[in-house]
C-alpha cells in the first residue's frame, strides 16, 4: 500500500467558537471558504483544508486522512484493506463533496481509529492570509503528525507497518505512571512512531485508550520565531501549556504543547528531522527530548 502523508483531520467538537478562536487566533491559521455555519475549515497551505472542526454532542476525532496517489492507489489500498479482514466503506457523493476529494474510503485500525483514505484533494490557489505571516511546513510531508490511542498496540503497530506500509522510526518506553489507561502489570509500554515518508513521524501510536481518540496533533512552522510568538500568545491568553519548550530526541523537533479544547494538546514545532527511508534503521530513544519538554500535569 502507497501512503504518502497525514493530509488532514477531521474533529468533533462541543464548543466550535473555542477552536475558532484558537486555531484563528493563538495558532494563526486561516479559515477556508468550505467552512458551513456549524463546521470550521482550516487552511494552512495550497490545499483547500487541512482541519475539519465540526459542531457535535461529543469531543473526539472524527477522522484522521491519509492521502494516496491517485485513483488506482486507492482501490489497491481498497482491496489490501478487505483482504487482510478490514472492512472499507466507499464515501457517497456529499462527503467527497465536503472533504474536495475525488475519491475516499473509510477504515478503522485495530485500536478502532477512524480513518479516511483518500486521493485527488482541491487545492486553494490564493496566497494565504495567514493572521501573524505564519508559514508551516507541509508538502510531501503533509500537515504534521497525530498521535492516537492505541491500547491495542502491537496489533495497531502491525496494521500501519505491515499493511499500510508506513516505516516504523523509533519506539520508546513509557512507565505505567504515563500510561494511566495502559494494560495492567506491565513495567513499560512501546509507544510508536511512524511515517509514510521523509516526515519523521506521521504518526505516534500512544499505548493507551483516550476518550477524545487523539493525544495530540503537531504542525511545523519555518521560523523559530513563529513557535515563539505562539507560546507568547498562548502564555498571554492564559492557555495552559502542557509541556514546556523543547527538542524532541527523534525528530530533533524544537516544540512546546497546549492544551487545546477538547481535552487534548496541539504541539507547535520547527526545525523537523526529514528522513531518508532507503537508509534509516528503527531504532528505541531512551528519552523524550534532548532538553525541555518538562511536562506539566
Ligand atoms: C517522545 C516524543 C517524541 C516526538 C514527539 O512528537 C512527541 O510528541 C513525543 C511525546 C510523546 C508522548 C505523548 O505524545 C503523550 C504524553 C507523553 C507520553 C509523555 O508523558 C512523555 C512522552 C509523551
Ligand atoms: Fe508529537
Amino acid at each position: 500500500m502507497d501512503i504518502r502523508a497525514l493530509g488532514y483531520l477531521r474533529i468533533e467538537t462541543t464548543d466550535l467558537p473555542a477552536w475558532r478562536t484558537y486555531v484563528l487566533d493563538l495558532l494563526g491559521m486561516t479559515e477556508a471558504p468550505g467552512s458551513t455555519p456549524g463546521s470550521l475549515h482550516v487552511r494552512i497551505d495550497d490545499r483547500v483544508h487541512r482541519f475539519q472542526f465540526v459542531a457535535g454532542e461529543q469531543d473526539r476525532l472524527l477522522a484522521a486522512g491519509f492521502e494516496v496517489a491517485n485513483a488506482r492507489a486507492l482501490e489497491e489500498a481498497a482491496a489490501e484493506l478487505e483482504g487482510a479482514g478490514f472492512p472499507v466503506k466507499q464515501a457517497d457523493a456529499a462527503t467527497l463533496a465536503d472533504r474536495r476529494v475525488q475519491g475516499l474510503i473509510h477504515c478503522e485500525d485495530p485500536s478502532g481509529n477512524p480513518l479516511e483514505l483518500y486521493w485527488g484533494q482541491a487545492q486553494d490557489h490564493t496566497p494565504l492570509a495567514s493572521p501573524y505571516g505564519n508559514r508551516f511546513v507541509t508538502g510531501e510531508l503533509g500537515l504534521g503528525h497525530v498521535v492516537l490511542p492505541a491500547p491495542e498496540t502491537e496489533t495497531t503497530l502491525a496494521f500501519y507497518e505491515d499493511l499500510l506500509g508506513f516505516q516504523l522510526r523509533d519506539s520508546m518506553r513509557l512507565p505505567p505512571v504515563a500510561v494511566p489507561t495502559g494494560a495492567p502489570g506491565r513495567d513499560f509500554h512501546w509507544m510508536h512512531f511512524l511515517s509514510p515518508g521523509r516526515r519523521h513521524h506521521s504518526l505516534g501510536l500512544y499505548p493507551g485508550a483516550l476518550p477524545p481518540g487523539i493525544v495530540h496533533f503537531m504542525v511545523e512552522l519555518e521560523k523559530l520565531d513563529d513557535v515563539g510568538f505562539c507560546l507568547d500568545r498562548m502564555n498571554r491568553a492564559g492557555v495552559p501549556i502542557a509541556s514546556t519548550l523543547g527538542r524532541h530526541s527523534n525528530d530533533h523537533m524544537v516544540s512546546f504543547y497546549a492544551q487545546a479544547p477538547g481535552g487534548f494538546q496541539v504541539e507547535y514545532g520547527w526545525d523537523g528531522l526529514l528522513v531518508d527511508p532507503a537508509t534509516w534503521t528503527a531504532k528505541e530513544i531512551t528519552a523524550d527530548s534532548f532538553w525541555g519538554h518538562q511536562w506539566n500535569g
